[in-house]
């Protein structure tokens, strides 16, 4: 993230487009969802990066800049409520430095001479999730989340599950008849560790995958937000004040003063709160609650300052998304040195091989780390890592910390070689032109992606099995009955077993079977699109069958542009890129289809260069026989409307998106306005999403666009 501004404005315009759109993707993941994707750390790049960028070029702020924003939108299985008074972020500072020309942007806002004391109070930072207590004639009635900061969560049913010596269900009598509490919801480091453990425990006896949470405060977060404030009460939560918002009266007329006033109606504060005269009393607390950071019993990730007198909180007011009154001067990360014992390979569910570091166990912030992920083989390179070697490694406010640098430098060791064959299944390996990430490619026999596939196989797009959901599927692959597609029509020899089973019954077994037997002829373009090949789409398996009529003409082509890639040699003084560009050209010439690219070809040939998935395929064919195709065509429910693709979509690229819409006679918009028909959204969608629901605008899943598009083709 340290590389040069962008000299033109075009491409900053572009950057900043990115960045809007990466950051939103990641607030939406922290904040929504509590499940987050990246470290704080990488996280805080992104954002400095925008600012950066903005500092620079400030006519192409966006409007809907990240820098401009708190949080995200309030998560759609709870009630949203607006505030009555916006709940903010708080700027950062990193260093003493920063904290002395935060005082100082005060003082000349506030028009104050260099040696008019201005005192502070200073807190920890709790690393929670802010809430909003609202009473109302002394009675707790509504607790909200800051959402994105005009429009909360209502939790109030989950915050009534939070012991009252931490939240008072009434306040004294005095206090005036409106008052909002704001303060921090948050998990105790140990109960964190305890809820994980749990979460494990009974994912593994329900033979599912964990969703554990990253830090306590995802865990604090995504135990709030419950739609069933049942859950909320098994998970222990804590709170903390440190503000307020709407009131009818402000009892006091300082920070500390009003504080005060909160402790005395029963309000836990930080233990740590103090008045300061001054920055360098307010740089001592920081020193002193950083000492104790590793021993308090949650996690804080900094001390929050605040102008105490109240007039001049008023008088400065709020920039943004922040106040001009307050700033969170930030810990440095942790950091730690231990041994990088192994590096062992994980192959996700979509098949991408992911290097995962193992470590002597070493404490790093109070927690116990064993694990690290290396993301992916240019990773590995840039750190240059061999196994045996000491690293430092980084915690800033996750769990799951990151390798940030090498200490060793000894050259005689072997270096790590990424593998070239799947630890799962042993297919090959590889990495597509122009990516990193490397995948799998034995799909369809590989254990990691074996459940993926088969719920692709069945889909609505594919072979549209729609009595074989889910968790159908998992049961047979458990029971060991499924493991190819080809098996889904030998199922029928399990009746009996079936019948034995609870739960399942004669008349729901036979319609299943039945739906099954109904695909014995399926399409030839759907049968191909879901074996869930790279690259191959509805739209390119009609094109590549257009061309080629059957499924064995296209396991020839396949085969065909394998032997043309092995042949091609670099001629005198080629160098490898231009030597790919050739075997492209001609790997693209050989498939001789408008519209289908070498990117397709290449996903073709990896395919049946795996004998495993000749023998899948080869299976699959005994017991389907797909009809010679034929093209034909329907009007599509999308000609002639606008169709806008968000999210990361999992089958297929934007462009063959694009293509397909296209093909359809649909036309496809960057951006959602209430011109726009239909929305398609893959994993993550973020803003063009809710943009979408705001207008009414009908939306459908990378699935249902699959059945689309089948459809129109008269699949
Ligand atoms: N990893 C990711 O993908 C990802 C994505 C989004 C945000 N984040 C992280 O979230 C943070 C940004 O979130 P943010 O906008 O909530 O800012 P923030 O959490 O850094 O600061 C603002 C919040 O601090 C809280 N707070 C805690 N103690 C307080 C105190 N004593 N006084 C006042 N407020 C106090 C309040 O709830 C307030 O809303 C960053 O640390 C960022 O790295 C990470
Ligand atoms: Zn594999």
């Amino acid at each position: 993230m340290t590389s040069a501004l962008p000299t033109t404005e075009a491409a900053a315009a572009e950057e900043l487009d990115r960045l809007a759109r990466e950051i939103a993707h990641h607030n939406r993941l922290y904040h929504t969802d509590d499940a987050p994707e990246i470290s704080d750390a990488d996280y805080d790049a992104l954002v400095r990066r925008n600012a950066a960028l903005e500092a620079a070029f400030p006519d192409l702020v966006r409007a809907d800049s990240p820098s401009r924003q708190v949080g995200a939108a309030p998560a759609s299985h709870l009630t949203k409520v607006a505030h009555a008074r916006p709940m903010m972020s708080l700027d950062n500072g990193f260093s003493d430095e920063d904290v002395r020309d935060f005082v100082g942007r005060v003082r000349r806002f506030l028009k104050l001479s260099d040696d008019t004391p201005v005192a502070l109070t200073a807190e920890p930072k709790i690393d929670g999730l802010s809430c909003s207590l609202r009473y109302e004639d002394r009675r707790l009635v509504r607790a909200l989340t800051r959402g994105d900061g005009a429009v909360g969560e209502d939790v109030t049913a989950n915050v009534l599950t939070i012991p009252d010596y931490d939240i008072p269900r009434t306040l004294p009598a005095g206090a005036p008849d409106v008052f909002e509490v704001r303060g921090e919801v948050y998990m105790e480091k140990a109960a964190f560790a305890a809820l994980n453990a749990r979460l494990l425990a009974e994912a593994d006896a329900a033979g599912k995958v964990a969703r554990q949470f990253a830090n306590p405060r995802n865990a604090a977060a995504g135990s709030l937000r419950q739609k069933d404030a049942a859950v909320t009460a098994g998970r222990p939560l804590r709170f903390l004040a440190h503000g307020w918002g709407e009131v009818g009266a402000v009892p006091g007329d300082t920070q500390a003063g009003v504080v005060a006033t909160l402790t005395d109606w029963g309000f836990p504060v930080a233990a740590e709160f103090q008045r300061c005269d001054d920055v360098a009393a307010a740089l001592a607390v920081y020193r002193a609650i950083e000492a104790k950071r590793a021993d308090l019993a949650f996690d804080i990730d900094g001390v929050v300052y605040k102008v105490d007198r109240l007039d001049w909180q008023e008088r400065l007011g709020s920039i943004g998304r922040a106040p001009r009154w307050a700033l969170a001067h930030k810990f440095p990360a942790e950091r730690a040195q231990t041994t990088l014992e192994r590096i062992d390979i994980q192959v996700g569910r979509t098949g991408k091989l992911t290097p995962v570091a193992r470590l002597e166990p070493v404490t790093v912030g109070g927690v116990v780390v064993s694990n690290a992920t290396l993301h992916n083989a240019d990773e590995i390179a840039r750190l240059g890592v061999r196994e045996g070697d000491r690293v430092v490694l980084q915690r800033a406010g996750d769990v799951i910390p990151q390798i940030v640098e090498n200490l060793t430098r000894d050259e005689a060791r072997e270096p790590y070689v990424f593998p070239t064959h799947c630890p799962e299944c042993g297919s090959e390996a590889v990495a597509e032109e122009g990516e990193v990430d490397v995948r799998c490619t034995g799909g369809l026999i590989c254990p990691a992606q074996r459940l993926e596939r088969l719920r692709h196989f069945v889909s609505r797009g594919a072979l549209d099995i729609d009595s074989l959901g889910i968790e159908r599927l998992k049961l047979f692959l458990d029971l060991g009955w499924i493991a190819e597609p080809a098996d889904i029509f030998r199922l029928h020899a399990h009746r009996d077993d079936l019948l034995a089973m609870k739960g399942w019954k004669a008349t729901s077994i036979d319609a299943l079977f039945a739906a099954i037997e109904a695909r014995r002829a399926p399409d030839a373009a759907r049968l191909l699109f879901g074996l869930g090949i790279r690259h191959v789409g509805i739209v390119t398996a009609r094109d590549l069958l257009k061309r080629y009529e059957t499924l064995p003409a296209i396991a020839n082509l396949a085969r065909a542009i394998g032997d043309l890639r092995d042949t091609m040699q670099p001629a005198l003084g080629e160098d490898d890129a231009k030597l790919h560009n050739r075997v492209n050209k001609a790997v693209a010439e050989l498939i001789g289809v408008e519209n289908v690219g070498a990117a397709v070809g290449h996903a073709l040939a990896d395919f049946f260069h795996e004998p495993h998935n000749v023998a899948v395929w080869d299976d699959l064919l005994r017991e389907v026989a797909p009809p010679p195709f034929v093209v034909e065509s329907r009007a599509s429910q999308v000609s002639g409307k606008i169709v806008v693709f968000t999210g990361t979509l999992e089958t297929m690229s934007r462009d063959e998106a694009k293509a397909q819409a296209e093909s359809l006679g649909a036309r496809v918009a960057g951006s959602v306005s209430a011109k726009t028909d239909l929305v398609v959204a893959g994993a993550s969608a973020g803003s063009k999403l809710k943009k979408a629901a705001d207008l009414g605008v009908a939306v459908v899943d990378e699935e249902g666009w699959a059945a689309i598009v089948a459809e129109a083709l008269a699949l």
